[in-house]
C-alpha cells in the first residue's frame, strides 16, 4: 500500500538573534515524513533536532520555508490557529513528563484530552499503557516510567494525527527506557498514528520506520528501514 506524505519540511530555517549575534538553528532542512511511520531523529547535542519537534509541533515558527502537515501550510497559520493545532493535532510527549502534579494521573489524562472532539476513552487508554491500578495515583507517588507512561496515555487519548516525543527515555534508566520504546512501538503498531522520538541514542535507530540524521542545522542523511526491529532485540 502506498502510503500519504504527512509531514514535509521544505528548505526551513529558524534563526535566533542573540543581540549582534545571529544562531542558524536550522539552516534549509528538506524531509518528508509518511502516514503512520515511526520516526527517530537522531544528532549531537545542538544538531537541531529540539527546533525540529517545536516547529512540527506549532510551539515554535519557521524564519523560512514550509511546513506543510496534511497538506496544511502551518507556517500560515495566525495564533489561533497554532492553538488549536496544539490542543487537536499533535500529542507531545517530553523528557521530564510535564504531568500537573495536583492532578492523579487519570485526571492528568482526562484535563488534557476532554478538550478535543476525538477524545479516547481516559480510563482505557491508562489501562491500555498498564497503569489501571495507579489511575489514582499522583504524580509523586508513581516511578518515573509510570509518569512517563501517564504522559504517553496523556498524549495518545487526545487522538492525535501526530505524537511528537523529545528525548522520552532521557530521565529514565536503561530497563524503563526499553519498556517506554517499546509502549511506543506498540501504540505505533496498534493505532497506525505517526510517532516522532528525538533521541541521542543511534543504537535504537532499527525500531523507525524512517530515520532522519540532524548534524549543525542541516539534514546529514534520511534513511529507511524496510524491516523493524523490536526494541525487545536490541542493546545498548
Ligand atoms: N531560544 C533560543 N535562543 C537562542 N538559541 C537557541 C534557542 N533555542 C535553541 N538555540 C540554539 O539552536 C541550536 C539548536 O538547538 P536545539 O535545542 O534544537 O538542539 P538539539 O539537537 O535539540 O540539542 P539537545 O540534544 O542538546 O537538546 C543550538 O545551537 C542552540 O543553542
Amino acid at each position: 500500500m502506498l502510503r500519504k506524505k504527512l509531514i514535509e519540511f521544505e528548505n526551513v530555517t529558524k534563526e535566533y538573534k542573540m543581540g549582534e549575534v545571529n544562531i542558524n538553528a536550522l539552516d534549509g532542512v528538506d524531509f518528508s515524513i509518511l502516514e503512520g511511520e515511526l520516526v527517530v531523529i537522531l544528532g549531537a547535542s545542538g544538531a537541531g533536532k529540539s527546533t525540529i519537534l517545536n516547529i512540527l509541533g506549532g510551539m515554535d515558527i519557521a524564519t523560512s520555508g514550509n511546513v506543510l502537515i496534511n497538506g496544511n501550510n502551518i507556517t500560515q497559520y495566525d495564533e489561533k490557529e497554532l492553538t488549536a493545532f496544539r490542543a487537536e493535532v499533535v500529542g507531545f510527549v517530553f523528557q521530564f513528563y510535564n504531568l500537573i502534579p495536583n492532578l492523579t494521573a487519570l485526571e492528568n489524562v482526562e484535563f488534557a484530552s476532554e478538550v478535543c472532539e476525538d477524545h479516547l476513552d481516559a480510563r482505557e487508554i491508562l489501562n491500555n499503557v498498564g497503569l489501571d491500578e495507579r489511575k489514582d495515583n499522583f504524580p509523586s507517588q508513581l516511578s518515573g516510567g509510570e509518569q512517563q507512561r501517564v504522559a504517553i496515555a496523556r498524549a495518545v487519548a487526545k487522538n492525535p494525527f501526530l505524537l511528537l516525543c523529545d528525548e522520552p527515555t532521557g530521565a529514565l534508566d536503561y530497563q524503563t527506557s526499553k519498556s517506554v520504546l517499546k509502549l511506543l512501538q506498540d501504540v505505533n503498531k496498534e493505532t497506525q498514528k505517526c510517532i516522532v522520538i528525538i533521541t541521542h541514542n543511534a543504537a535504537i535507530a532499527p525500531i523507525a520506520d524512517r530515520v532522519i540524521k540532524v548534524k549543525s542545522g542541516r539534514i546529514e542523511e534520511v534513511t529507511t528501514n524496510e524491516v523493524t526491529q523490536s526494541i525487545e532485540g536490541i542493546d545498548w
